[in-house]
């Protein structure tokens, strides 16, 4: 038995045939260990969120194995090992923040008394306590947004799975969520894979960068991030905004914007140019 949260062998995706044949993931090893922030980043296209839904169980791959906690994906799905929080907040605009909260605890059959503690533990969590018995469409996005991390939170997982869950919000909110998350990872000592299009987010928040290339979609360079991340790691806006001057950052940017231009240098055509170019921009 495996003692990764995630435990990707040999992985193959590959979509459509004939022309429309499109290797999306190609010989892709991958081990997260418990309690490690691993970030997935690369051009447009390149099977980030494909290798993410495989890990979520939400889609299967053509070859190879995939392992959460030892188990396959699609056992951990049912034991509800993990977490998910994607872009779209994708809540309920029925339900109360609140019961927003607590649909994954009322699907696992939990008791009324025991999901409204718990959802009220995870508003205090992500500072939006007073909001319970607000609706989603009275919340900003980011408020919405966290909202969703408290909901991915609500069976206590071991492991989150986030696709740009900041990706639609501005830049103050997004600082702000970023170091709300790393206090609450630093919490619940949850693993978590993160999928960004933000070199600076990537290195920010993870142990361990992965930068992938498109056709076929491969892991290129995994980049270690050893930051002592000291009191930004406990909710401190002022400890972060150190931290993103110091030369052990600014050093681990550089060695994954290096690793991004070496993608472009490969002569990549397409759709993954676009965010390519995008990095290349943001790098200068
Ligand atoms: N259901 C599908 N059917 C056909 N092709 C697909 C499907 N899902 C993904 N693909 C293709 O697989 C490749 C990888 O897509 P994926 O969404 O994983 O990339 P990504 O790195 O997450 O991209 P982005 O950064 O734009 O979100 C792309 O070429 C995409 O068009």
């Amino acid at each position: 038995m495996s003692a990764h949260a995630v435990d990707v062998r040999g992985v193959t995706r590959v979509f459509g045939s004939g022309p429309r044949r499109v290797v999306a993931l190609d010989g892709v090893d991958l081990a997260v260990a418990p309690g490690e922030f691993v970030s997935l980043i690369g051009p447009s296209g390149c099977g980030k969120s494909t290798l993410l839904r495989l890990v979520a169980d939400l889609d299967a791959p053509t070859s190879g194995t995939v392992e959460v906690f030892g188990t396959s994906a699609h056992q951990a799905r049912l034991a509800r090992s993990y977490g998910i929080a994607f872009q779209q907040a994708g809540l309920l605009p029925w339900r109360t923040v609140a019961a927003n909260v607590e649909l994954p605890l009322a699907v696992a059959g939990e008791g009324r008394r025991a999901r409204r503690a718990r959802a009220t533990e995870l508003l205090d969590l992500v500072g939006l306590g007073d909001a319970a018995a607000r609706h989603p469409d009275e919340l900003s996005g980011g408020m919405q947004q966290r909202v969703a991390i408290a909901r991915a939170l609500a069976s206590a997982p071991s492991l989150l799975l986030m696709d740009e869950p900041f990706g639609a919000l501005d830049e103050m909110t997004r600082e702000h969520l970023q170091i709300e998350l790393l206090r609450i990872c630093a919490e619940t000592r949850a693993a978590v894979v993160f999928v960004t299009h933000s070199v600076p987010e990537a290195v920010f928040l993870s142990d361990r960068v992965v930068v992938m290339s498109p056709r076929p979609g491969r892991i290129r360079e995994v980049v270690p991030v050893s930051l002592d991340r000291g009191r930004a790691s406990t909710g401190e806006l002022a400890a972060a905004d150190d931290l993103r001057a110091r030369a052990d950052f600014t050093a681990a940017l550089a060695r994954v914007r290096g690793s991004l231009h070496a993608h472009e240098q490969g002569g990549a055509v397409g759709r993954g140019d676009v965010h390519g170019a995008a990095l290349g921009m943001e790098a200068r």
